[in-house]
């Protein structure tokens, strides 16, 4: 049987809700003689077990707050397990949070170097395909290249984003409701794209709310409810799991 190119075993997360809120003095004294040693603490994810192959292209639906991104961001190794682990066997391309990694004071061409070698893009390679990358990005990306991103929209970082980390050639796709972002021109780019990258044999886990993409795109599909991993199968199978309980 092929070695799964992600698996997760056990895999849980933490959170600590208002992490931020600063106790008070008299706060701290009553918490310490609580029972719970951190109130707010809750695990978005918690005993989740599964496997994707290469060439795998995974759905993973479920509810608001259930715990999709959260696991994106560890299979992207931006967040650390709490308990268990993720092991992933090969290079992952994120087009997540697209216009996050963007510096704001830079220009759409600094930008275009600067996240492009931070995803270990050569910049022989960027300087060679500069032009075909801001093309991809669109008419307005194009006319403000040379303009701090911070005047550009959010539908631009994305289009922008999205070109840069279409380019890589790593052999994990992540995709999070980016093409719910762009405009009907752009998702058809980013159709066609995911369908070229698919093609090429990449794996893909794309976490969508749209059930025309999810079956355009997946093989498999998880279905997670509060956190847990509930239906593991098909993506129809998974779409079954997450209807009978939305339509109910
Ligand atoms: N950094 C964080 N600190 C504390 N809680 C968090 C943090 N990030 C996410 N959460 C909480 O963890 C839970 C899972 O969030 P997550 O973003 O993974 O859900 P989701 O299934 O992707 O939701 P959606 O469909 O709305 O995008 C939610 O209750 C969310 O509020």
């Amino acid at each position: 049987m092929a070695t799964p190119i992600i698996e997760a075993e056990g895999l849980g997360v933490r959170f600590v809700r208002n992490r931020r809120r600063q106790m008070r003095i008299r706060e701290m004294f009553i918490h310490r003689s609580n029972r719970s040693p951190n109130p707010g603490e809750f695990w978005p994810l918690r005993d989740v077990n599964f496997s994707v192959n290469a060439g795998d292209a995974l759905g993973v639906i479920g509810r608001n707050g259930t715990g999709k991104s959260t696991l994106l961001r560890l299979i992207a190794g931006v967040l650390i397990p709490d308990e268990g682990k993720i092991t992933v066997r090969g290079r992952v391309a994120p087009l997540l949070e697209l216009s996050a990694g963007f510096s704001n004071d830079l220009t759409g061409r600094e930008n275009v170097h600067l996240v492009g070698s931070l995803h270990g893009l050569s910049s022989n390679f960027l300087k060679k395909n500069f032009d075909e990358i801001v093309d991809f990005a669109g008419d307005q990306v194009s006319s403000a290249i040379d303009t701090p991103v911070r005047h550009y929209s959010s539908g631009m970082k994305v289009r922008l984003g999205f070109s840069v980390i279409a380019r890589l050639s790593h052999p994990i796709l992540l995709v999070d409701e980016v093409m719910a972002v762009g405009d009907a021109e752009f998702r058809k780019k980013c159709y066609t794209t995911i369908e070229r990258l698919l093609a090429e044999g990449r794996s893909l886990v794309l976490v969508s709310h749209n059930e025309a993409d999810l079956t355009r795109f997946c093989n498999r599909g998880l279905y997670f409810e509060q956190g847990k991993l509930v239906t593991d199968g098909t993506v129809q199978d998974a779409l079954d799991a997450y209807n009978s309980v939305v339509r109910s």
